[in-house]
C-alpha cells in the first residue's frame, strides 16, 4: 500500500491583525507558519497562499470563501483575532463559513495548550469544514499559533485525504457515468492503509448509497420539448422586476418606462445654418451695410435689430437677430468696402435674391416643446441620450435590471489563471457568460463554483438566490450520479422544473426552473456544462429572458437568411450550427461558412462565429442539407 505520497496538501496562511496589516507591526507568526510547513511538519504540505487582513469579519470571510471557492485550497491556518478584545473576531468570521465544526481539532489544540498555560482558556479559537476545505484558528502569538499548529499536525493528512478524497470518488464516479469522459489518470489514487475506514468516510460522508447508482434512472423523466416551446415558457416567467427613476446618463441600454417628451425646443431660437450674413428678404440683392457680428452663443436680446439696407455678419448655429428674416451665405456675397483696419467690413453685396426663411432653422424645428422625444419601450442608444440631453430631460424612468447571477458546477472545474490541478480543467463557462452579458448591455453576478455534493450545489444555490432575481448554472443537468441540480432544486428548495431537456443541439439537458425564495419568485436557469452548449442556450434563453425582464418589447436575438456554404449532415435533433456570416458582392444574402468541427465541448467552435445557422433535425427524406440552401441565421455577434 503505497501513502497517499503523490498528493499535497495544500495550505492558505491568513494572519488576522489590524497592525500587521497597516504595516504597524511586522507578522511574525504567519511566516513561521510557512516555514514549519514549508520544513515538512506536515507531510507533503505546500503553502499556495498567505494574506494579512485586518480584524474585520467581511474581510476575513470574503478571504476565506475566495480560498475555499475559487482557490480550493485543502487546509486554511488563521493567525490571530481569537481572544476577548473587542477587535478579535476570527471566530464569528470563520462559523459564519463553515458549513461544519470540527471540534476534534479544536480539543486536540485546546488540549495541549490547556497543558502549557491555563491562559489558552481565553482563547475562542474554532475549526471546521467549508465544502472540502479544513479552516483552523490558531492563536496570534507565534508560540501559540506554533504549539497549536504541532498539536494537529499528525491527523491533518488524513483529514484532508478525506476531504479530498470525497472528490476523487466522486470524481471517478463522476467520469465513469460521462461516458464521454473515459477514465483519467488523474483520479485513480491508492487508497492508504485505512482502505475499509475509507470507505466507511466514504460511506458516511458522500450522502451517496451505492443503491442509487443502480436505482438510477435510466431514462430522463423529463420530456424533450422543443425550443419555442422552451422559450415560451421561459419568458413567461421572466416578468419584468419593476421600475427606476435614473439620471439621463446612466440610461444607456435601459427600456423606458415611460414616453419622454421635450422639455425645450430646438433650436431655442431661429438659428443660421450657414456663416454669412442675416438680411431682411425685402431688399433683394444689392448693396448693405454691415452693422457688426452676431456670434453662435450670444444672447438674442442682446442682439441689434435690423433696419432696411443693413444686415448683419452672422455664424452657423448663432441666433438670426430681430428684424432679419433670411441668411445669405458668404460664398453668394461680395466685400465693397471695409474699415481703415482692414478687417472690419463696412459694405458688402448680396449677389442673389435672397428667399425669407432661407438658411434658417426656425425655433423648435428640430424639435419642438412638449414633443414625443423617445417612447415607451425604446431601449436607449447612445443617440437617443444626445437627444434626452438635448430635450432637457435630466432623469428617465426605466425598468429595472434583473440582477443575474452565474455559477459553475463541477469537482473537475478550477478557477482558470492556476496550474491545472490533477484531473481537472479550468473553467471557462463562468468568464464566457459573463461577458456575453455585458457584451449584450447587461451585467451579472460572478458566485463562483459550486462542487458536486448535494450540499455544495445546495448552499452556492441559496447564496446565489439570495443575491438574484435569476440564477443561472452551467454543468450537472444531464444524467450523470453527480447531476445533482434538479435533484437538490426540488428536493431541498421545492423549486418547479419547469423543463428539463430540449430538442435541440447542443444544449438537450437545458434546465429551467422556478421556486419562491425567501418570499420572492426566482428563476434558475440549469445550462449544460459543455462549454458550446452553455454558451449557445445563452443566446437563446438567458438573453431572451434578461430582455424581456428588462422590458424589451422583443426579446428575441435578430435573424436573417443566409445560404449554406457546403453539405451538411443533419443531426436529428435541430441543430445550432457555428458559422461566420461573409456578404458576397453578387448575393445580397450573405454565406454562412460552418467554423469546423461543432462538438460541444470544442469552444474552438466558436472562434469567429457571428451566427448560428439554425438546421432542422434529420427526417427520412431529409438527411444532408444541400450547399446553397438558405436556412435562417441568429446572429450571435456584433456584425
Ligand atoms: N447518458 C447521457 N449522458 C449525457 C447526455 C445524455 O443525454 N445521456 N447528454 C450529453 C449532453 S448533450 C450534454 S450537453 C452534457 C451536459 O452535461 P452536464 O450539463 O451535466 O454538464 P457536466 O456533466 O457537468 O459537464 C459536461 C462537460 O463540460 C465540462 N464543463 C462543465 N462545467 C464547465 C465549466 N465551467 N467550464 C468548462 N468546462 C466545463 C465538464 O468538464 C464536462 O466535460 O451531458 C452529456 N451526457
Ligand atoms: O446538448 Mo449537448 O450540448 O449537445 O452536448
Ligand atoms: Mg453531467
Amino acid at each position: 500500500m503505497t501513502s497517499n505520497e503523490s498528493t499535497k496538501i495544500t495550505f492558505g496562511i491568513l494572519t488576522v491583525s489590524d497592525s500587521c496589516s497597516q504595516g504597524k507591526a511586522e507578522d511574525k507568526s504567519g511566516p513561521n507558519l510557512a516555514a514549519l510547513i514549508t520544513k515538512g511538519i506536515i507531510h507533503n504540505g505546500e503553502v499556495v497562499l498567505q494574506e494579512c487582513v485586518p480584524d474585520e469579519k467581511d474581510h476575513i470571510k470574503r478571504v476565506l470563501e475566495k480560498w475555499t471557492d475559487n482557490e480550493n485550497v485543502d487546509v486554511i491556518l488563521t493567525t490571530g483575532g481569537t481572544g476577548f478584545s473587542f477587535r478579535d473576531v476570527t471566530p464569528e468570521a470563520t462559523r459564519e463559513v463553515i458549513h461544519r465544526e470540527t471540534s476534534g481539532m479544536t480539543i486536540a489544540m485546546f488540549k495541549k495548550s490547556l497543558d502549557i498555560t491555563p491562559l489558552a482558556m481565553l482563547s475562542r479559537a474554532i475549526s471546521g469544514i467549508r465544502y472540502n476545505t479544513l479552516i483552523i484558528n490558531l492563536p496570534g502569538s507565534t508560540k501559540g499559533s506554533q504549539e497549536c499548529l504541532e498539536s494537529v499536525a499528525v491527523s491533518l493528512p488524513h483529514a484532508a485525504a478525506l476531504l479530498s478524497d470525497r472528490i476523487v470518488q466522486v470524481k471517478s464516479t463522476h467520469q465513469l457515468l460521462q461516458s464521454n469522459m473515459g477514465n483519467c489518470p488523474g483520479h485513480k489514487r491508492q487508497h492508504t492503509h485505512h482502505d475499509e475506514h475509507h470507505h466507511h468516510h466514504h460511506h458516511e460522508n458522500t450522502k451517496v448509497d451505492p443503491t442509487r447508482v443502480a436505482r438510477r434512472a435510466r431514462e430522463s423523466p423529463y420530456p424533450l420539448i422543443d425550443v419555442a416551446t422552451a422559450q415560451k415558457i421561459v419568458l413567461e416567467h421572466a416578468e419584468i422586476l419593476g421600475t427606476e427613476m435614473l439620471t439621463y446618463v446612466e440610461a444607456l441600454d435601459r427600456v423606458l418606462a415611460e414616453d419622454v417628451f421635450a422639455k425645450d425646443p430646438l433650436p431655442p431660437f431661429p438659428a443660421s445654418i450657414k456663416d454669412g450674413y442675416a438680411v431682411l428678404a425685402s431688399d433683394g440683392a444689392g448693396k448693405r451695410q454691415v452693422l457688426g457680428t452676431s456670434v453662435a452663443g450670444v444672447k438674442p436680446e442682446d442682439q441689434v435689430g435690423l433696419q432696411p439696407g443693413e444686415c448683419l455678419r452672422i455664424n452657423t448655429g448663432a441666433p438670426v437677430p430681430a428684424g432679419a428674416d433670411c441668411v445669405v451665405q458668404v460664398e453668394d456675397t461680395k466685400l465693397i468696402q471695409e474699415a481703415d483696419d482692414g478687417k472690419t467690413e463696412v459694405e458688402i453685396e448680396i449677389l442673389l435674391p435672397p428667399k425669407v426663411g432661407q438658411d434658417i432653422r426656425p425655433i423648435g424645428s428640430d424639435m419642438s416643446q412638449g414633443q414625443l422625444v423617445l417612447p415607451r419601450g425604446c431601449v436607449v442608444s447612445s443617440s437617443d441620450l444626445g437627444l434626452l440631453a438635448t430635450a432637457g430631460v435630466t432623469s428617465v424612468l426605466v425598468y429595472k435590471f434583473p440582477v443575474v447571477s452565474i455559477l459553475s458546477t463541477g469537482n473537475e472545474i478550477q478557477e482558470p489563471g492556476r496550474p491545472l490541478e490533477t484531473g481537472c480543467i479550468r473553467d471557462s463557462n463562468k468568464i464566457t457568460l459573463l461577458s456575453l452579458v455585458k457584451e449584450h448591455g447587461f451585467s451579472a453576478l460572478d458566485l463562483g463554483i459550486a462542487r458536486d455534493d448535494p450540499q455544495s450545489v445546495l448552499m452556492k444555490l441559496k447564496e446565489a438566490l439570495a443575491c438574484s432575481d435569476m440564477v443561472v448554472t452551467t454543468g450537472g443537468v444531464s444524467m450523470g450520479e453527480k447531476d445533482l441540480l434538479k435533484e437538490v432544486l426540488v428536493a431541498d428548495l421545492g423549486a418547479v422544473i419547469h423543463f428539463g431537456r430540449v430538442k435541440m443541439k447542443p444544449g438537450k439537458p437545458t434546465t429551467f426552473a422556478t421556486c419562491i425564495f425567501e418570499g420572492k419568485k426566482k428563476l434558475v436557469l440549469g445550462l449544460p456544462g459543455n462549454p458550446v452548449s452553455a454558451t449557445v442556450t445563452s443566446h437563446l434563453y438567458l438573453l431572451p429572458a434578461m430582455r424581456k425582464m428588462s422590458g424589451y418589447a422583443s426579446p428575441f436575438g435578430t435573424v436573417i437568411k443566409a445560404t449554406t456554404d457546403e453539405d451538411i449532415v443533419l443531426d436529428p435533433r435541430p441543430e445550432y450550427h457555428r458559422a461566420v456570416l461573409t456578404w458576397l458582392p453578387d448575393s445580397p444574402v450573405p454565406k454562412a461558412v460552418s467554423t469546423g468541427n461543432q462538438i460541444s465541448s470544442r469552444l474552438l467552435s466558436l472562434l469567429s462565429a457571428n451566427c448560428l445557422m439554425i438546421l432542422p433535425g434529420r427526417t427520412e427524406k431529409l438527411q444532408v442539407l444541400p450547399a446553397r440552401t438558405q436556412v435562417d441565421a441568429l446572429i450571435i455577434a456584433r456584425l
